[in-house]
């Protein structure tokens, strides 16, 4: 576990500190080579027997004769040095459709240093087998996104446990799917309508004064809002100058955090290197995560219980018999809350693009909402249901701009066999395995267009080529470890997007920079909020 109790030392102590990290590091290398070697020889019998310590392996079973015949996975042609740049930049978030392209399989995988790899596989024919019911185990990458510094993606239990395998996981799913049913959430109505109200009173506001704004920070600010209310009656206050450091000090952090477990995923010494302000910025954004998550709890608690919501995540969370203890509570806290807005919140920015920079679809967008009758000011989820335009735009922005590009992370424990395009590859165990979203979404070998923004595509296609469609288009992954919060997501991002162009015309004034750091994000999209007579 990374040292954090020395972080607020005063800066004399800094070289010591340095020097004592700097053996730690040398420590920890030295552990990951002996890691290394500890691995070559599993990896180089078969997986007969299952992988280690996770689910059967049945499907992926070979004979070591069979191993024999498989064949090597192409490599992308980068040194150590320029994938790990490439990677840990987060500047070019379609590199994996760039390899692909390259090296024309879609296996593949890029040398990083210290022996590190990480297999792609960008075949949809495999998905099923590799992160369905029987897939493999989730990725050690998330350990680096553990706020409290304690492993509990893989020590403690909690909706983000690695191992799908066991009851860590499964108990505390089952127990926390009522909160999301869409019964219960629909029911939450009059909560979206008012985050939103308040919402389209800071763009009125910011229309009025003709202010430009940068749509993914205010994206942010709301989705916040809304988690907050939505899972924990918790007020954040985002768009209130007077309340709301709280919410900007937590959005800082998220994103300091994100920064770091993008770097940490391509070096595994960085949570150590403390000599470094930036990560000693992490453990400091870590600490405010977590005294604001035992505040939201605190706060569940003191409320009398008539005066609880019994429907609200946080009440699932509490009387959760999955959890061991209060602290798995607060480590589901924090993942609903960082899941629950960072995703939700790009996602509302990817459509302002999108819509505002094609305006043939926004215009056919906005004579359907101008159309519709809405009992309320604001749509309800029902009445959003009957307008096919504004659903095909809301699938359109999910497919081009998935807001979890690199989709689902898992470990290869012990090796197994892949086949791709017919041929029969070998993936060696111990290694992160990627099943990138982009590569399937914008193929245009199915899509004909596929980097075009262009809804109608699912409003004319054909029976056969909407099930195609549907087949691959999985912004929330596939079960079992899809998105928990699919339809609160869904509910969220489709009343937010028809409100915003009901309401509004956004100017783009400064084009953004398509960026990736553990979501993909629109970074630095300003745009100038104008109100629709
Ligand atoms: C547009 C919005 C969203 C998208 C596109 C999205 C996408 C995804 C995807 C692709 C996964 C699987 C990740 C993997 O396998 O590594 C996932 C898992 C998850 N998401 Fe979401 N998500 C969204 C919104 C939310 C919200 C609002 C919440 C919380 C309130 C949330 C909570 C979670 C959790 C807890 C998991 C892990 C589930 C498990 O492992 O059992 N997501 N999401």
């Amino acid at each position: 576990m990374p040292a954090t109790a020395d972080l607020e030392q005063p800066s004399s102590l800094l070289p010591l500190l340095a020097g004592a990290t700097a053996g730690v590091v040398c420590l920890v290398g030295l552990e990951e080579v002996l890691r290394l070697q500890r691995k070559k020889p599993a990896n180089a019998s078969s997986s007969v027997g299952g992988k280690q310590g996770g689910r059967p392996d049945v499907l992926r079973q070979v004979t070591p004769e069979e191993k024999d015949k498989l064949c090597e996975v192409p490599r992308v042609k980068l040194t150590p040095m320029e994938a790990f740049d490439a990677l840990r930049s987060g500047k070019d978030p379609h590199l994996t459709e760039k390899w692909r392209d390259e090296l024309d399989s879609d296996v593949f995988f890029v040398q990083l240093p210290l022996g590190k790899r990480i297999y792609f596989i960008t075949d949809t024919t495999c998905w099923d087998t590799l992160i369905g019911p029987a897939g493999l185990e989730k990725s050690h990458f998330l350990r680096q996104l553990d706020l409290f510094g304690e492993g509990q993606m893989t020590r403690t239990r909690s909706i983000l446990t690695r191992k799908t395998s066991g009851e860590g996981w499964h108990a505390i799913r089952k127990a926390l799917a009522p909160a999301f049913s869409n019964k219960c959430l629909v029911a939450k109505t009059p909560i979206y309508h008012r985050v939103l109200s308040s919402f389209c009173k800071a763009l009125d506001d910011a229309a009025d004064k003709g202010m430009v704004v940068n749509m993914p920070e205010w994206g942010l600010r709301y989705t916040i809002d809304m988690i907050g209310e939505v899972a924990y009656n918790y007020k954040f206050h985002a768009f209130d100058d007077e309340r709301n450091g709280e919410a900007k000090a937590l959005l800082r952090a998220i994103d300091v955090i994100f920064r770091e477990t993008r770097y940490s995923n391509v070096n595994p010494f960085r949570p150590y290197m403390v000599w470094c302000s930036e990560v000693r910025e992490y453990y400091q954004s870590i600490r405010l995560f977590r005294d604001v998550c035992r505040k939201i709890y605190r706060q569940f608690l003191d409320t009398p219980p008539d005066k609880q919501d019994a429907t609200s995540i946080i009440s699932y969370i509490h009387n959760n018999p999955g959890y061991q203890c209060e602290f798995e509570k607060l480590c589901d806290i924090y993942n609903l809350l960082w899941a629950g807005h960072d995703t939700t919140g790009y996602t509302i920015s990817w459509a302002v693009y999108h819509l505002s920079s094609n305006p043939r679809v926004l215009k056919k967008l906005q004579q359907e909402l101008d159309a519709a009758t809405f009992a309320e000011e604001l749509p309800s989820y029902d009445e959003l249901n009957h307008l096919p335009y504004f659903n095909a735009c809301v699938k359109e922005i999910m497919r081009i701009s998935p807001v979890v590009s690199n989709g689902t992370r898992r470990q290869t424990e012990s090796g197994f066999k892949v086949t791709s395009r017919g041929v029969d590859y070998w993936i060696p165990g111990g290694y992160q395995m990627l099943a990138p979203l982009f590569a399937r979404v914008r193929d245009d070998r199915i899509w004909g267009d596929g980097k075009v923004f262009r809804p109608e595509r699912w409003l004319e296609a054909s029976e056969e080529q909407l099930t195609v469609y549907n087949k691959l288009f999985q912004p929330f992954s596939i079960a079992p470890r899809s998105c928990i919060a699919q339809h609160l997501a869904l509910i969220e991002v489709r009343m937010t997007i028809a409100a915003l162009f009901k309401g509004y015309e956004f100017e783009i004034t400064t084009e953004p920079e398509f960026f990736y750091s553990i979501t993909y994000k629109p970074r630095g999209l300003m745009v100038k909020p104008i109100k629709r007579s």
